[in-house]
């Protein structure tokens, strides 16, 4: 008889532990996997202490499960951390991502999704992210804001949201609304100025909560901030859940454009098709004389999207407005100017484009 992964968990669900509840309701099993006769997956305790009173299980378990029927191997380890609480109500985030089986896969409701990357830190990836969602809601698109940037999520402070979500039932997420924008971040999940330390497991299973348990409704486009760089998390996005594409954002700067080249690279090699490039911060105009300056160099990323076969899909000067409506919660987007204007371009021409 073929083991299933439902057959594990039943087994599971008839133990008992200490202090009552089985290991499957007390929701402490991670990253199951059931393939050809061998069973593995990970107790995740609360703490060392829980993991030790677990130890008498974890042994009952493995001998149960071993006992089955078609059952050759049977792997389970133990782990404890203290660093990622469950986040209230009762919903946990931070567990281990669970596998699929096939490729990356579609999310229900979402008609695209849109990664929009930096290869460096600072370049304002944040700041565009949150402008472009506001520009596209503008345009009557439903728009859904990602804030994946796992270590240092900005769009609570750029959105102006920052509340708990609520959560029903205890595991799907009701995001929040911000702008015309559905909105989500870890930021929410977490306290101010909690430190997220989390093991990269845990970090993946974060991100694939937050894409699948928040209830995004339907969406013309999901645009996703990531972390800076080419981690793991683009990764694990990039395998899991079937991108339409990507944006980069960089500044002029040659060692911005040096690591924007190796976003570039990242995604052509995990076949994410790049959207397109955008220029931050390109121009300076001088709000007193008018006099335009190039702090960082100009044009240096339509002439790097030219040569790469790339979209380049604008330039958005560095203004002082853009960075106070940001720290304010009110993105620049969201109001009327030069700045606003420049945003909306960029959204109709990525409607006009079909990418959003
Ligand atoms: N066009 C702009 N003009 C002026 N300030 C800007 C502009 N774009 C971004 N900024 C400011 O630059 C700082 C960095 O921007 P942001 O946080 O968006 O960058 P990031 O690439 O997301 O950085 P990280 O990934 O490190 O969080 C912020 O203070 C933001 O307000």
């Amino acid at each position: 008889m073929d083991i299933t992964r439902e057959t594990v968990l039943k087994t599971l669900s008839d133990l008992g532990l200490p202090g009552g509840g089985t290991l499957v309701s007390r929701d402490l099993i991670r990253a199951l996997r059931v393939e050809d006769g061998t069973i593995s997956f990970v107790i995740e305790a609360e703490s060392a202490d829980a993991a030790r009173s677990l130890a008498p299980a974890q042994a009952q378990a493995e001998a149960a499960l071993k006992a089955l029927p078609g059952v050759s191997r049977v792997q389970i380890v133990m782990t404890a951390h203290g660093g990622a609480k469950p986040a209230a109500p009762s919903l946990k985030v931070g567990g281990h991502p669970t596998p699929h089986q096939g490729g990356p896969k579609r999310v229900s409701g979402i008609d695209r999704i849109i990664a929009i990357g930096s290869g460096k830190g600072g370049v304002g990836k944040s700041t565009v992210s949150s402008n472009l969602a506001v520009a596209l809601a503008r345009q009557g698109r439903r728009v859904g804001l990602l804030d994946a940037d796992i270590y240092g999520p900005s769009q609570p402070r750029m959105m102006g949201v920052n509340k708990r979500p609520a959560s029903p039932d205890g595991k799907t997420i009701i995001p929040l609304q911000a702008h015309g924008v559905t909105v989500m971040s870890i930021g929410f999940m977490l306290k101010e100025d909690e430190a997220v330390i989390w093991r990269g497991p845990m970090l993946m299973g974060a991100l694939q909560q937050l894409i699948e348990q928040v209830q995004w409704g339907e969406l013309d486009v999901l645009l996703i901030d990531l972390p800076p760089g080419t981690g793991d998390i683009q990764l694990t996005l990039a395998q899991r859940f079937a991108l339409t594409g990507a944006v980069v954002v960089s500044t002029p700067q040659d060692v911005a454009m040096l690591d924007a080249r190796k976003a570039l690279d990242m995604f052509g090699k995990l076949k994410v098709p790049v959207l397109g490039l955008i220029e931050n911060m390109s121009t300076y105009v001088c709000p007193n004389c008018g006099h335009e300056a190039h702090l960082f160099g100009h044009g240096g990323v339509a002439a790097e999207a030219q040569k790469m076969g790339v979209p380049f899909l604008g330039e958005l000067p560095l203004d002082l407005e853009t960075r106070l409506a940001g720290d304010a919660g009110t993105p620049i987007a969201a109001g009327a100017g030069a700045m606003s204007d420049a945003y909306a371009r960029l959204a109709r021409r990525m409607v006009e484009g079909g990418m959003a």
